[in-house]
C-alpha cells in the first residue's frame, strides 16, 4: 500500500456492516492498481462490458451512488446529476481531459471532480512524436503497400516524406504534454519550437529555446503542428478551413488532444487538395470515427484509436490516482487532483 492510498482509504473493516460503506459505480473495468482500492473501501459495482453504458443505463446504475468513476466516453451533465441524486459527492474521471463533464454544474451542486494529470504525459507525448513520424514519413502508404502485396521493387520516387531534423515544430497548447512533445523534438531532432498558449511559458523558452507566437504565425511557419490544448469553447473547431489554408503545403498536422478541436470536413479537404502534406490523429470526433468517414480512406491520414495514454505504467498510475480521488471525495478530503470550472 502506498503512502497516498493509506492517506485516502476510508477506515472500513471487514466486520463493519457492508451497508455503511459508500456506494459507487465504476463505469468500466480499470487496472487493479486502482480498482482493488475502491473495492476494498466501498460497495462497488463495475460495468462489466466492453462498450460503455448508454446515458440512461449509466444514470440508472449510478442512481443512489455517493461517487462515480467515469471515462472520457461518459457524458456527465445536469441530467445525469438529476437522475443520480443529491447524495452524489464525487466524480472521478479516469483521464486528464475532463471535457466530458459539466464541471460548473457539478460545482454548483457541491460535487467535486477529479482527473489524472502528469502520469500520462510521457506516454502521450511519445504517441504525438510517433504520429509525426508516421504521417510525415508515409508509413501508412508503406505498410499498405506491403500488406496488399504491391511491393515490387525499391522505389526511388515513392514513399517520400518530410524530414523532422532541423524543421520548425508548432505546439498549440504548451502545457504538460505540449512541453514533453517539444522536448523530444528539440533534443531528438534539433527542431526549432514555436508555440501558442494562454500565457507565456518561461520554462519552455529557457529549456527549449522556444518562442510564443500568434496562432496565424504558428500556422504559417510550422513544418509540423502538434495540438495539445484541452477542448474548451475557445479551442473547439479552431482548426477550420482558414487554419488549414494558413499552413505550409509540406505541413504535417498531428492531434493527440481532442477530436473536437478540428473541423474534420476542412481537414479532409486540406489533405485531399494538397493544402497540407499529411495528418496524424489519435483522437477524432466522434470516436470511433464512423465507418464511412472519408478520413479513414485517405492514404495521407494516419489514425489511431485514442491510445495516447496506453502504457502499463500510465494506465496503472491513472487507475491509482482515479481511485484516490474517488475515495478522498467520498470522505470529504482534498483530492490528489481536483479540477475547477
Ligand atoms: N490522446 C490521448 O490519449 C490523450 C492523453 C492525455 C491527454 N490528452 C488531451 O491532451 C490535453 C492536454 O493535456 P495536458 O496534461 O498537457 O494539459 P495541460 O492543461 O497541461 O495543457 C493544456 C494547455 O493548453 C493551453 N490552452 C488552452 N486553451 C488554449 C488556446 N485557446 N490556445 C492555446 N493554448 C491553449 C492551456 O493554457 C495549457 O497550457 C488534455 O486536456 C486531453 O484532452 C489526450
Ligand atoms: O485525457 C486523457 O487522459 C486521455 O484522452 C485518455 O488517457
Amino acid at each position: 500500500m502506498t503512502a497516498s492510498s493509506r492517506q485516502f482509504a476510508p477506515h472500513f473493516t471487514d466486520q463493519e456492516d457492508m451497508h455503511n460503506r459508500p456506494k459507487v459505480f465504476v463505469t468500466r473495468n480499470i487496472p487493479s492498481a486502482g480498482l482493488a482500492k475502491i473495492q476494498a473501501a466501498t460497495t462497488c459495482e463495475v460495468w462489466p462490458e466492453r462498450m460503455p453504458p448508454s446515458p440512461d443505463v449509466l444514470a440508472e446504475k449510478a442512481s443512489g451512488c455517493d461517487g462515480v468513476l467515469t471515462l472520457l466516453s461518459d457524458r456527465i451533465d445536469a441530467d445525469f446529476f438529476d437522475a443520480v441524486g443529491s447524495q452524489l459527492k464525487v466524480v472521478s474521471n479516469f483521464a486528464v481531459g475532463y471535457n466530458n463533464i459539466d464541471v460548473a454544474e457539478a460545482t454548483k451542486r457541491g460535487i467535486v471532480v477529479g482527473n489524472t494529470p502528469d502520469v500520462l504525459t510521457d506516454a502521450t507525448a511519445d504517441i504525438a512524436v510517433a504520429l509525426m513520424l508516421a504521417a510525415g514519413r508515409c508509413l501508412r502508404e508503406g505498410l499498405e503497400n506491403v500488406v496488399r502485396k504491391e511491393w515490387q521493387t525499391w522505389e526511388p520516387m515513392e514513399f517520400i516524406g518530410q524530414d523532422l531534423s532541423g524543421k520548425t515544430l508548432g505546439i498549440v497548447g504548451m502545457g504538460r504534454i505540449g512541453h514533453a512533445t517539444a522536448k523530444r523534438c528539440h533534443f531528438g531532432w534539433g527542431m526549432n519550437v514555436i508555440y501558442t498558449s494562454r500565457s507565456d511559458k518561461p520554462e519552455s523558452d529557457s529549456e527549449l529555446g522556444a518562442s510564443r507566437v500568434t496562432f496565424e504565425q504558428l500556422l504559417a511557419d510550422s513544418d509540423f503542428i502538434s495540438v495539445h490544448t484541452d477542448l474548451n469553447p475557445e479551442t473547439s473547431k479552431m482548426f477550420d478551413s482558414a487554419a488549414f489554408s494558413g499552413m505550409k503545403s509540406n505541413a504535417v498536422f498531428v492531434n493527440t488532444a481532442r477530436g473536437g478541436v478540428v473541423d474534420q470536413d476542412a481537414l479532409q479537404k486540406a489533405l485531399t487538395n494538397g493544402e497540407i502534406f499529411a495528418a496524424g490523429l489519435d483522437v477524432t470526433e466522434p470516436e470511433p470515427l464512423p465507418d464511412d468517414s472519408p478520413l479513414r480512406d485517405l492514404p495521407n491520414c494516419f489514425i489511431l484509436p485514442h491510445i495516447g495514454s496506453g502504457t502499463v505504467k500510465s494506465r496503472d498510475a491513472m487507475a491509482e490516482i482515479a481511485a484516490d480521488n474517488l475515495l478522498a471525495g467520498l470522505e470529504g478530503k482534498p483530492l490528489r487532483h481536483q479540477v475547477t470550472a
